[in-house]
């Protein structure tokens, strides 16, 4: 569904991905997790369509990253909220699904997915962190995207509403949808079916998080994620990985 090949990205001087290889599957929530810049919005940016790259290849349903053709399948949340602050949440979304073509009950509805539908007539601008983080995501869902983009989407919410989304996204992959999340939250991260670990932009784990527990010999995701990633830190530190990995 995603496939990034021997991708390298540069942000101002900093190279943040350097040949960085990794397939997203269909229908399926894969976690991208890493410690805070180590490049998780630039892939996500990348799949997207809106990074510029060095070289390398994303290739999103068999296209390019960025045709034309992939603007109406894919749903992206951005970390900022990106909403119309002037109107109402309701108008917002039902914007954002006149777009897609889709009529103003479907975008309704999705704003109750979301939780906000005691909120539909507030201005995005009132709305607290949280609630307007939540109004971006309805428009990023209003499209019925075939790939979901999700930047952090549980920042600001309370475990009742971060336990529902869960619950939506994994909805959406069983209606088939693919889902690309980051998240600094372990216990989401758990909520995966696949995890991408990143670290300074290199891949340091792809599997399930029952596999990536097993290679750091701990039941914990948290304390397997410290792990991993001291680990890298140290075979970088000694030029090299440990034997038996590879990079
Ligand atoms: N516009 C920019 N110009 C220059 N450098 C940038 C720019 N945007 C990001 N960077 C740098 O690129 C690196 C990767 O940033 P990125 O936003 O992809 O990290 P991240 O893993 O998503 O972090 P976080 O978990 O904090 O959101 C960081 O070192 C960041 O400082």
């Amino acid at each position: 569904m995603i496939e990034v090949k021997d991708l390298v990205v540069d942000r101002g001087k900093l190279r943040v991905l350097d040949g960085f290889s990794c397939s997203v599957p269909t229908g399926s929530i894969t976690g991208l997790l890493g410690p805070s810049g180590s490049g998780k919005t630039t892939l996500m940016r990348a799949v997207v369509g809106v990074q510029l790259v060095r070289s390398g290849t994303v290739t999103v349903l068999g296209q390019p990253a960025g045709s034309a053709t992939l603007r109406h399948k894919i749903g992206y949340l951005t970390q900022a909220p990106s909403v119309y602050a002037d109107l109402t949440v309701r108008e917002n979304a039902r914007y954002f699904a006149a777009l897609h073509g889709l009529d103003s009950a479907h975008a309704d509805q999705v704003v109750v997915d979301v939780g906000l539908g005691g909120a539909a007539t507030q201005l995005v601008g009132d709305l607290s962190g949280g609630q307007r983080s939540r109004a971006s995501l309805a428009c990023a869902l209003v499209g019925k995207p075939e790939i979901l983009v999700l930047d952090e989407p549980t920042v600001g919410q309370d475990p009742v509403l971060r336990d529902e989304l869960w619950a939506r996204f994994r909805q959406l992959a069983v209606d088939g949808a693919t889902v690309l999340v980051s998240s600094h939250v372990m216990d989401e991260a758990n909520r995966c079916d696949r995890l991408l670990l990143i670290r300074r932009g290199e891949l340091i784990a792809d599997d399930t998080p029952a596999a990536v527990k097993a290679s750091a010999g701990t039941e914990d995701l948290d304390q397997a994620f410290l792990t991993l990633i001291r680990r890298h830190g140290d075979a970088l530190e000694q030029g090299g990985l440990p034997a038996g990995e590879e990079r």
